[in-house]
């Protein structure tokens, strides 16, 4: 199981008349202090912590009824951001799950919408589970379809996170215009992680654009690496989940300078 079956899934799902749609019905609390792009724009690196029951590589995470709660300790304990995993195959979470994290009133940083992009509707769902902003990852879809997943996303008023993994995706995600660049350090295909690949891509990505390095972040030292490389953010799942106590987690790993020199 790797990222091309996962998206081979996705296709067939919403590939006929009869794709799923979501019964949520917009924000119900009041609006966010702010979007999810300004939530990333400071000067210190952005945490954005990530709420995902299970994953194909470490199996269960955390049980669904641990997932709001948990949200919300992120929230207070300093996150700039919170991702909810809309994938229930592979993630354990669900569109639902999303409209409860990004409705819920203690939850008041901006919420991402984690899931495998391949029609624009997700993207509208994506907007009526309350979400600030969608994941696209530019290995799943063309430049056609990239094109429009984006517009669909300035249309609704929401952020789009353009995931990449290679230079080529890169070159791919700046071309598309797209304001929020992340790169994986997890290969979707092997799953082996190297955060050198954040190294590697960012000198890539325009002084505009701002920039996420993607999983496999555990430490002080990585997040001091990745500030050196002018990330604006961070995007971290497994060292929070796995951690005893993940507010004195993410709290260890919050206060981090972005270098301008190497923006
Ligand atoms: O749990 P980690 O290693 O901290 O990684 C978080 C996040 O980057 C990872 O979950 C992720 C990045 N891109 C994705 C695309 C789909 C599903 C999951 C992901």
């Amino acid at each position: 199981m790797h990222l091309d079956d996962i998206v081979a899934a996705k296709r067939s799902a919403w590939s006929g008349a009869r794709a799923p749609v979501s019964t949520a019905d917009g924000r119900a609390t009041p609006a966010r202090a702010g979007t999810f792009a300004a939530a990333l724009n400071g000067t210190d690196v952005a945490i954005i912590a990530e709420v995902k029951p299970k994953s194909p590589s470490k199996g269960e995470l955390l049980p669904l009824a641990e997932a709001v709660p948990l949200a919300r300790t992120y929230a207070k304990a300093g996150a700039a951001a919170v991702s909810v995993l809309a994938d229930t195959a592979y993630f354990g979470g669900s569109p639902d799950l999303v409209a409860q994290v990004a409705n819920d009133p203690e939850v008041t940083v901006p919420v991402l919408f984690k899931d495998f992009l391949v029609d624009v509707r997700q993207v509208q769902l994506a907007h009526d589970c309350g979400a600030d902003a969608v994941l696209v990852i530019v290995r799943a879809v063309d430049d056609a379809l990239l094109a429009d997943l984006l517009a669909a996303a300035d249309e609704l008023g929401i952020d789009a996170l353009v995931e990449t993994f290679t230079e080529e995706e890169v070159g791919r995600a700046v071309r598309a215009g797209a304001r929020i660049i992340g790169v994986n350090n997890r290969d979707l295909r092997t799953f082996a992680v190297d955060l050198d690949n954040s190294m590697r891509l960012r000198r890539l990505i325009p002084p505009a654009v701002l920039t996420v390095s993607e999983s496999g972040l555990h430490t002080p030292n990585d997040l001091a690496r990745i500030g050196a490389h002018g990330f604006h953010a961070a995007l971290i799942g497994e060292s929070l989940l796995t951690s005893d106590d993940p507010a004195d987690k993410l709290r260890s790993l919050r206060g981090v300078r972005i270098a301008q020199a190497v923006r």
